[in-house]
């Protein structure tokens, strides 16, 4: 038993989320032989984990089952596993938008219920885990930090109603990133770079920027500062991201859309 895990954890749908956190989770030291992964048609599992169509038939309950299919697919899967749990199992749930209520309308055996919205890059323990809970015991709550802690940051967020603002910035936020990493190797390309040095190039500007970002004490404003010289070309280009408040508003609308999205598949989980 790894010191992550006292007990085993079933994985329900282990695709480009479920899939990640497995690996983050093995790659921190939990033996693959503590989990089993519920996925009808899982593919490129790592080797030791177990996988299978539905609850292993012996009738023993998991100390944590992780809900990662599709929201849209909870009414599918929770009648299969719902009755195969107990009040001690901890359900960690990743379905964006499902409530907590919704889920304790399906899942009515565990105590614990906690929703975490982790993010891709989980899968090298650099991810971000917003974390809220409902009925945690204290062993609950440090079992589901425990669980997080090496895959990234985690955040607990106190309030259930601003779960769909974390999923669009930060669930959501790695492909608005992995947008503007494209638009600026094209950006660059098209003013004479190769196409893949420009790639190689906003790759490492943005691994560098959030770096320093990170470990700075200074502001993100501050920082940008700094890289523009007085008169200079960085305050040209800012000018235009400035203008208007263009990319605030752009980043404003993007997750406002993302939440509104949310709101709509919570609504949907509510039976609404
Ligand atoms: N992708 C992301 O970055 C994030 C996703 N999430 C949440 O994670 C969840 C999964 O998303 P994501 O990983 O992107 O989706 P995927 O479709 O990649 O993964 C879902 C997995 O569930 C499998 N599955 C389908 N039917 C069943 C079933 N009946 N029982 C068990 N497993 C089944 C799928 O198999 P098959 O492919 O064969 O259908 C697939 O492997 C969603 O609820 C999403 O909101 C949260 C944060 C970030
Ligand atoms: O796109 C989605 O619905 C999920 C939620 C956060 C990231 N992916």
């Amino acid at each position: 038993m790894s010191e992550l895990l006292e007990g085993p954890l079933w994985l329900v749908g282990a695709g480009n989320m479920g899939g990640a956190m497995l690996r983050g989770w093995l790659a921190a030291g939990v033996d693959p032989r503590q989990v089993i992964v519920i996925d009808p048609a899982a593919k490129d599992l790592p080797e030791g984990v177990i996988a299978l169509p539905a609850p292993p038939p012996d009738g023993a309950a998991p100390a944590v089952l992780v809900l990662a299919v599709k929201p849209q697919l909870l009414d599918v899967v929770a009648p299969g596993i719902a009755p195969a749990l107990e009040r001690e199992t901890l359900l960690v749930s990743i379905l964006a938008g499902v409530e907590v209520a919704s889920l304790r309308q399906r899942f009515p055996h565990p105590a614990g219920v906690v929703r975490v919205m982790p993010n891709t890059p989980v899968a090298i323990g650099k991810g971000v885990m917003a974390l809220h809970g409902s009925g945690l015991s204290a062993d609950a709550a440090a079992l589901a930090e425990r669980l997080t802690r090496p895959l990234g940051l985690v955040e607990w967020i106190e309030r259930e109603d601003q779960f769909d603002a974390v999923t669009a910035l930060s669930g959501c936020g790695p492909a608005f990133l992995f947008r503007f990493i494209d638009a600026m190797a094209d950006a660059g390309a098209a003013l004479g770079l190769p196409a893949d040095q420009a790639a190689r190039l906003a790759v490492a500007t943005v691994e560098g920027a959030a770096l320093l970002a990170a470990r700075s004490d200074e502001s993100p404003a501050i920082l940008a500062d700094r890289v523009a010289s007085p008169g200079g070309s960085t305050r040209e280009g800012m000018n235009v991201l400035d203008k208007d408040g263009a990319i605030r508003d752009l980043l404003a609308r993007t997750l406002a859309a993302s939440a509104r999205r949310n709101a709509e598949m919570a609504a949907a989980a509510r039976g609404e």
